[in-house]
């Protein structure tokens, strides 16, 4: 178990993380999501003790991670996978984090397999690593103590979309077995498919939390047509708002009455569906649109 719990952080007089309270649960994964800037690293460092909050508390497992007497076994932790020791090789990074962690060095082979590094791999220095590697290695530095917490920002960076793939079953069996996962994102669709929970934060600020598919309930209908304008006609005649999304026409409406809306004016749909990626992504865009990160005023 997370818990966030009225965390600040003020860079001089601007709060980069503000009034931030939540909770992830065991067995669940909570996306964190937010547009660049909006301060979840920031966050992250301060549940993990590499920053300190301004005010406010964050605990892991029910106390603050500086005070967890063997943090890797209770936590594993992946901010930032380029800051792997360049010179050593992955099965140098991994022994090295066992033997401070007090766990068997048959483990680090464990892991490697676990996270697809072939022994090829593990022993070519972590400077030669790709990005993609790199998240496997830090992944598999995360997982090594056996934690039941992961903190991972942007794990799926760098990845190919067998590595997202493969990601999302990791974690999804991680959730599974009564783990509990926060990972931070700025892929919508990603955080879709893997979450059950979503923080999203706007200029330091929650600006919506919940249950995903109940945050989606929210967002209305997916519809489209081969006659996408006689299909905005329709909606506007049965005065329905719609909001032009890649695949289609957001309806905040149900099902039911967009596609009586479309039958009665004699437009064929080709497809009718409670909004998903394309509802979280105009969430997205809606609930962070009114805080303006600084990155965007710069
Ligand atoms: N050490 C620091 N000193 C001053 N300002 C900082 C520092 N670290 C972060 N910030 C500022 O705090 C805000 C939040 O940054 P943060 O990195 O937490 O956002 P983020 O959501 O993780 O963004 P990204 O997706 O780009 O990584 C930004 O405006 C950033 O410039």
């Amino acid at each position: 178990m997370i818990a966030v719990e009225r965390l600040t952080k003020r860079y001089g007089a601007h709060p980069a993380v503000d009034d931030v309270s939540f909770r992830c649960e065991p067995g669940t994964v909570t996306g964190f999501l937010g547009p660049n800037g909006a301060g979840k690293s920031t966050t992250m460092r301060m549940i993990c003790g590499l920053t300190p909050p301004t005010s406010g508390i964050a605990t892991i497992a029910g106390l603050p991670y500086r005070q967890l007497a063997n943090p890797g076994r209770e936590v594993g932790v992946l901010l930032d996978a380029s800051a792997q020791h360049a010179g050593r090789t992955g099965r140098e990074v991994l022994t090295v984090a066992a033997g401070t962690m007090g766990i068997d060095r048959r483990e680090v082979a464990a892991k490697l397999d676990q996270v697809g590094l072939p022994p090829v791999a593990a022993r070519r220095r972590v400077g030669a690593y790709s990005l993609g590697m790199r998240q496997r290695l830090g992944l598999a530095l995360a997982l090594l103590g056996d934690p039941r917490v992961l903190i991972l920002d942007e794990p799926a960076n760098g990845l190919d979309p067998e590595g997202i793939v493969w990601m999302r079953g990791l974690l999804r069996d991680f959730a599974d077995r009564g783990g509990t996962v926060l990972l931070s994102s700025h892929l919508l669709r990603e955080v879709e498919a893997i979450a059950d929970r979503l923080v999203v934060i706007g200029n330091g600020r929650v600006v919506a939390q919940g249950g995903k598919d109940e945050l989606l309930a929210g967002v209305g209908t997916l519809v489209r047509a081969r006659d996408q304008g006689a299909l905005r006609a329709a909606l506007d005649r049965a005065g329905l708002d719609a909001t032009r999304v890649t695949d289609g026409l957001l309806v905040r409406a149900e099902a039911e009455a967009v596609g009586q809306a479309a039958a009665v004016a004699g437009v064929a749909l080709t497809e009718l569906r409670p909004a998903s990626s394309s509802g979280l992504e105009q969430l997205f865009l809606t609930l962070t649109a009114a805080a303006p990160t600084r990155e965007d005023v710069r």
